[in-house]
């Protein structure tokens, strides 16, 4: 039975959000009978308080509650999607044993009060609990859906790409939408942790890889990375940075879709969602082991109205440094994601160690997108990328593509136009996943 449906003296009833007292609601999910109205009602009462139902109430008489827009984003549509596994992804036992420790970030933020509690970082204890890696991928695919349908309608960036490789894209849904949109786009490939995409169902177009973006990232024209470089810390972000420079092909790109704090804490609940978001984060997540470096947002697209992506002649001579979107420095105190856009860019000091950032070097001629995989895809890609399915992934399988790319041409060049729609669509994406 769907969750919109009821049974009523033996048959099955479409509820279409018609209002229903507590007793009703309780004949819904205790179709045998027992259960205490009354108490359910306590509970829809301040659940009303807080938007998720309406109450209905004719003179005085019996409540009844019907769902709001924020109760209905609870139930699952007829993908099978809601945001209630992200509600319970984050009420787990494990992540509520941590918040007790919120404290000990402040006092010390070296190590993450999650790590405190259980004694490992969050994605390997996921790692040994296949039912909470499965809670994970739902609650990934629940919020993940809507905010990508907001994305496909306004954000062209993908124009051009042929293959496309997303890190840490969990279930591979995200890949999915865009593979469904970009029909130039002909191969996907899903990259995340060994356990997750193990997991994850069959997508047509899309190969999951199982790996560590830590070690390397199969080879791509673009890379895809959403809300994955919000939970490491600077350094970590730089090593998984110089892993997509590596295996971006020619005139390739990133890009990176994270949320972004705003300079003013004001009561917007946008500004509550993503101020809560970061404490979660720096919970549950992300330790803080140095305070010096800078956290960019790299989104390195093409002319939108273009199918070259970045080979143009001018980006040549683009000082990659005047056209870097900071989210961030060491001038603030602390560690802020802020956005600076144009003429607020700040120039940052590109550590020397970080050798992509300083060369922005100019894409190769290619004509094509094929001409530039199958030159280099022979070495780039271990054979069985090409079959989708789960694979797992060796470093070693493309070490040689990884060389050449760093000996090769490339462009890193940044549009703030494209940041400022991914920042926006992250703000209202977030909105609406709080509201
Ligand atoms: C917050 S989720 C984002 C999922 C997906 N990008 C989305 O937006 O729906 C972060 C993802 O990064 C993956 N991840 C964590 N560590 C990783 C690693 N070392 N290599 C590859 N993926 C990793 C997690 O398994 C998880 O799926």
């Amino acid at each position: 039975m769907e969750d919109n449906e009821c049974r009523e003296g033996g048959k099955k009833v479409r509820l279409a959000n018609t209002p229903l007292s507590a007793s009703q609601i309780l004949t819904c999910i205790l179709p045998s009978g027992g259960g205490d109205a009354e108490n359910l009602q306590c509970i829809l009462r301040l659940l009303t308080s807080y938007g998720v139902f309406s109450e209905h109430r004719e003179f005085g008489g019996e409540r009844k509650y019907s769902l709001t827009e924020i109760g209905k984003s609870l139930v699952t549509d007829a993908e099978g999607l809601s945001y209630a596994p992200y509600v319970l992804q984050h009420h787990q036992d494990a992540f509520m044993s941590a918040w007790p420790l919120v404290h000990e970030a402040v006092l010390d933020p070296t190590i993450e009060p999650f790590v405190k509690v259980h004694g490992e970082p969050a994605y390997s204890y996921y790692g040994k609990m296949p039912e909470m890696n499965g809670l994970m991928r739902r609650a990934m695919s629940g919020v993940s859906v809507p905010f990508m349908t907001s994305v496909l309608d306004s954000y062209n960036g993908f124009k051009g790409v042929k293959r496309l490789v997303d890190v840490g894209g969990s279930a591979g849904d995200c890949l999915r939408m865009i593979l469904q949109k970009h029909h130039f786009i002909c191969e996907g490939i899903n990259f995340d942790l060994p356990e997750v995409v193990g997991e994850a169902p069959s997508i047509p177009g899309v190969t999951h890889i199982g790996g560590d973006m830590f070690n390397s990232i199969p080879a791509a024209n673009a890379i895809f990375m959403k809300w994955v470089l919000a939970t490491w810390t600077d350094d970590e972000c730089k090593l998984i940075m110089e892993n997509c420079y590596k295996a971006l092909l020619a005139g390739g790109k990133l890009i990176a879709c994270e949320p972004v704090l705003l300079d003013d804490s004001n009561e917007s609940q946008r500004t509550r969602a993503l101020l809560e978001g970061d404490i979660f984060v720096m919970t549950i997540y992300r330790a803080k082991d140095d305070n010096s470096f800078y956290f960019f947002l790299f989104i390195l697209p093409g002319d939108e109205d273009s199918d070259q992506s970045i080979s143009d002649e001018e980006d040549f001579n683009v000082d990659l440094r005047d056209n870097c979107v900071s989210l961030g420095g060491p001038s603030e105190k602390e560690k802020q994601i802020s956005v600076f856009v144009e003429d607020e860019v700040e120039t940052p000091e590109f550590p020397d160690e970080v050798g992509f950032i300083f060369s922005p070097r100019k894409a190769s001629t290619c004509s094509s997108d094929e001409e530039a995989i199958s030159a280099n895809e022979a070495n780039a890609l271990p054979e069985f990328s090409r079959t989708p399915g789960i694979k797992t992934f060796h470093k070693d399988g493309f070490q040689d593509f990884g060389s050449a790319r760093l000996d090769g041409e490339n462009t890193w060049s940044v549009v703030s136009k494209e940041a400022k729609a991914l920042v926006h669509l992250n703000e209202n994406a977030l909105c609406s996943s709080s509201s």
